[in-house]
């Protein structure tokens, strides 16, 4: 069912190093959460310090009642089993195989049959589009076919919360959009709480519910998607929109003469752009976390962009453009030589992802 991660005032350092300093948010229940921020902010301290790997130095956090910075290593290991990790590269064992290698949580961690043990194998690289690579070493793949065999790996043990660090490193932008897809559809399916670490933009404006973003070793901000990608402050916006003006410098904050500098040259940001629609599952099923489109805007009384909201994503897998409250239908859609005129995916289209050989 996916559960709830309240954290609160957390804080990590490295010897006399600050990370990051009084982190508090809460990732909701079965929704999709995505943490940005500029290299070396402490994403993935920030997810291995959520899995219990590292101990932080003040500040506690809660899942199901109880403080996991305050477990003792028995009671960590078993709230561990709520967890399923994807790291950046997979991190699968290079001498086993793909079946070897999503079997092993189940074989370490739990006293199934192998006979069990096969079934629930099967179905997970099912689920993420391996059927039939069972027997492939992981250096004969391709790096995004190795994401999806680590990711079948997190989800043998049926995890309440999935932890994604950079799923889309080293993919191209299709792949990157496959592998969107999937969590959104990994969503739907399973319910749990994801947290995915990314620098992905483009990801970040239309796969997640909720966004944060690491700077300057503090939460700049976390909510919901439309609250970022409709605010004006700066380091959200300056970041959300890859943008060189704003406070964020090449190696961090901008000192005092590169902002007045750029400030006499009058270089502003760019208006803020639209906001995209939010990728739907591949067969239109509801996911626990979705919301209407611009609700959050409308509730909150904030004016989204202009242009927000609109079909522009026709024909992208998922994409359900014609329940959308401004909708223009086919003549928002730019690309008309490209996209298929019917915006409405299938079931078919979920397969056709999933067998797509990444
Ligand atoms: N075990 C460790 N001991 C000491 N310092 C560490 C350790 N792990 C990470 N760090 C430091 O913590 C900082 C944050 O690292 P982290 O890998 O979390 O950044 P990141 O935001 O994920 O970066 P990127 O986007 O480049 O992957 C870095 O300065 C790193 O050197």
């Amino acid at each position: 069912m996916g559960v709830e991660i309240k954290v609160e005032g957390l804080t990590k350092r490295f010897g006399s190093q600050v990370i990051w300093n009084d982190v508090t948010l809460t990732l909701p229940a079965g929704e999709i959460s995505v943490m940005l921020g500029p290299s070396g902010t402490g994403k993935s301290v920030f997810l291995k310090t959520l899995v219990g790997l590292l101990k932080p130095d003040a500040g506690s956090i809660m899942i199901q009642g109880r403080d996991l910075t305050k477990l003792r290593e028995h009671d960590l290991y078993e709230i561990r089993k709520l967890f399923g990790v994807l790291f950046q590269d997979g991190a699968l064992f290079g001498s086993m195989n793909l079946y070897d290698n999503v079997a092993f949580p189940l074989r370490e961690h739990t006293r199934k049959s192998e006979s069990d043990i096969r079934s629930i194998v099967m179905e997970k690289m099912d689920l993420v589009g391996l059927s039939g690579a069972e027997s492939k070493l992981p250096g004969e793949i391709s790096g995004g076919m190795r994401k999806r065999a680590g990711l079948a790996r997190a989800l043998v043990l049926d995890p309440e919360i999935l932890l994604i660090d950079e799923p889309d490193s080293g993919l191209d932008p299709v792949r990157t959009s496959y592998i969107n897809q999937l969590f959104i559809d990994l969503n739907a399916q399973i319910d749990a709480t994801f947290l995915i670490v990314t620098h992905d933009i483009n990801s970040t404006r239309t796969v997640p519910d909720n966004i944060g973003l690491l700077y300057h070793k503090h939460l700049a901000m976390f909510g919901p998607r439309e609250m970022l990608l409709s605010s004006e402050e700066p380091v959200v916006r300056q970041f959300l929109n890859a943008q060189t003006i704003g406070p964020i410098g090449m190696s961090e904050e901008k000192d005092a003469d590169e902002l007045a500098a750029e400030a006499k040259s009058g270089q502003e940001l760019p208006p803020l752009p639209p906001i995209p629609l939010q990728l739907g599952t591949s067969d239109g099923a509801p996911r626990r976390g979705e919301r209407p489109a611009g609700e959050w805007c409308r509730e909150h009384g904030v004016t989204p962009p202009p242009g927000s909201f609109q079909s522009h994503n026709a024909g992208v897998p998922g994409v359900r453009a014609d329940t959308t409250p401004t909708d223009t239908t086919r003549a928002d859609v730019t690309h008309s030589d490209t996209a298929p005129t019917d915006a409405t995916p299938t079931g078919d289209a979920q397969a056709d992802s999933v067998e797509e050989p990444v």
